[in-house]
């Protein structure tokens, strides 16, 4: 008899196992090679996206897009009265500097007047008080060199060497090395200028996305800002992804899997981890936790961290990144800590300041480091002016 039931027992266990593995394989191939391809297909930072389709169209939509914007900004900087941001007033809590060079590729995107004409707005939406003063800092050598900062002149103060500083800054250099000396000049004009209590800066190309300047204060507010060099306000978005040299993001995205697993778990009665085996359940929650693992991954993260933006307090701060400097967020007066770095290094293609300033982080003591994500800003500058361009740049 107890023959016959171990028997039984036994032939039951297998069914429910070959069972669990068909169930578990339909459920992948389902998902992965049907529901996420469909629903994924024209996502740019997918694993699904169908370059091949969609990338040349893609691209020439944002190019153009890009282009309308700026000719409406140029239209817009035309025909308005001078704003009051050319008053700047002293020790503000924040202030924004914006850093612009002549671009000779893309000149008619107009990209230092679209950022301008976009932050002028989310500046003046803090009530009564404007949320930051705001500088431009040209680093060409006349008016004349930078049409568009020229142009913003009756409403930004704009800040640019002095003729003797030009006379200094005459050497021939690397284009990395004059963008970083360029850079520290700018981070050093705008503090002796203005001595904020803190300072962003951001490059001519950064976008400020509407909820900027919420964001940038409830970071201020938190307690880590007082113990960090700089934090990153952008990094792009195609290196997002869990799969990438950032170990933080490993535990992120094995969190990300065992709390989807058990919550699925917990909430469907039939896989319901108290009326199997042991051995059963845990490989349910092994399975389940893969399973979103590479959902997660293959849809992209980007497209996950985009939830955050529902409220400044789930904004992620992370260590930072190597990689770009469109946008910064210096706590205090770190920006004369950075500039001084800067300043002691040389830039060469391959260690541009962005890589400086990440080495830096590590090598100061107590030289703390930090990004935010989801980014704060939007890339527009399909044409770089440090890096020669293709005719028509690609997003990818
Ligand atoms: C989105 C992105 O990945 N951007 C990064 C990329 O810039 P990009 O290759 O996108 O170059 P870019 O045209 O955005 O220029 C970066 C910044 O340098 C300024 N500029 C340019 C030329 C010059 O002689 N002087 C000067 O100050 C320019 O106004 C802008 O504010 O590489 C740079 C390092 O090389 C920085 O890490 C940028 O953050």
């Amino acid at each position: 008899m107890s023959q016959w039931k171990a028997f039984f027992s036994h032939g039951l266990g297998q069914l429910r196992w070959s069972n669990t593995v068909v169930q578990a394989l339909a459920l992948t191939v389902v998902t992965f090679c049907v529901v996420l391809p469909l629903c994924c297909h024209r996502l740019l930072y997918s694993y699904f996206f169908i370059r091949s389709m969609y990338l040349d169209s893609m691209s020439e939509q944002v190019l153009q897009d890009s282009y309308l914007r700026g000719q409406d900004a140029l239209r817009f900087w035309q025909s308005l009265a001078p704003l009051g941001f050319r008053n700047v007033s002293r020790r503000p809590d924040l202030l924004v500097t914006v850093v612009t060079a002549r671009r000779s590729d893309g000149r008619d995107f107009h990209y230092l007047l679209q950022v301008m004409r976009q932050l002028s707005a989310a500046a003046g939406s803090c009530g009564p008080r404007r949320c930051a003063e705001v500088l431009v800092c040209d680093v060409e050598n006349g008016p004349l060199d930078n049409q568009d900062a020229r142009l913003l002149e009756p409403h930004f103060r704009v800040v640019r060497r002095s003729q003797q500083e030009q006379r200094l800054n005459k050497e021939r250099v690397n284009t990395f090395e004059k963008e970083k000396r360029d850079y520290v000049f700018c981070l050093r004009r705008a503090w002796a200028l203005v001595k904020p209590r803190n300072m962003v800066v951001l490059e001519d190309d950064a976008l400020p996305r509407p909820d900027f300047f919420l964001v940038v204060k409830h970071l201020l507010s938190r307690r880590f800002a007082l113990q960090t060099l700089y934090i990153k306000l952008y990094h792009p978005e195609r290196l997002q992804r869990y799969w990438n040299p950032e170990p933080y993001r490993l535990l992120e995205w094995l969190g990300l899997g065992v709390v989807g697993a058990t919550a699925l778990l917990l909430s469907f009665p039939y896989w319901n981890p108290c009326s199997f085996s042991f051995s059963l359940s845990a490989c349910h929650l092994v399975f389940f936790t893969l399973y979103f693992m590479a959902a997660a991954e293959l849809l992209g993260r980007h497209y996950l961290l985009e939830a955050r933006r529902l409220s400044p307090q789930l904004y992620a701060v992370n260590p930072a990144t190597e990689c770009c400097t469109p946008a910064m967020l210096f706590p205090g007066n770190t920006s004369l800590r950075v500039a001084q770095y800067l300043d002691a290094s040389f830039c060469v293609k391959g260690n541009a300041k962005d890589m400086v300033m990440y080495q830096m982080a590590r090598a100061l003591p107590g030289g703390r480091s930090h990004s935010v994500e989801p980014n704060l800003i939007s890339h527009i500058g399909a044409y770089s002016s440090v890096r020669p361009n293709p005719a028509r740049p690609k997003l990818l």
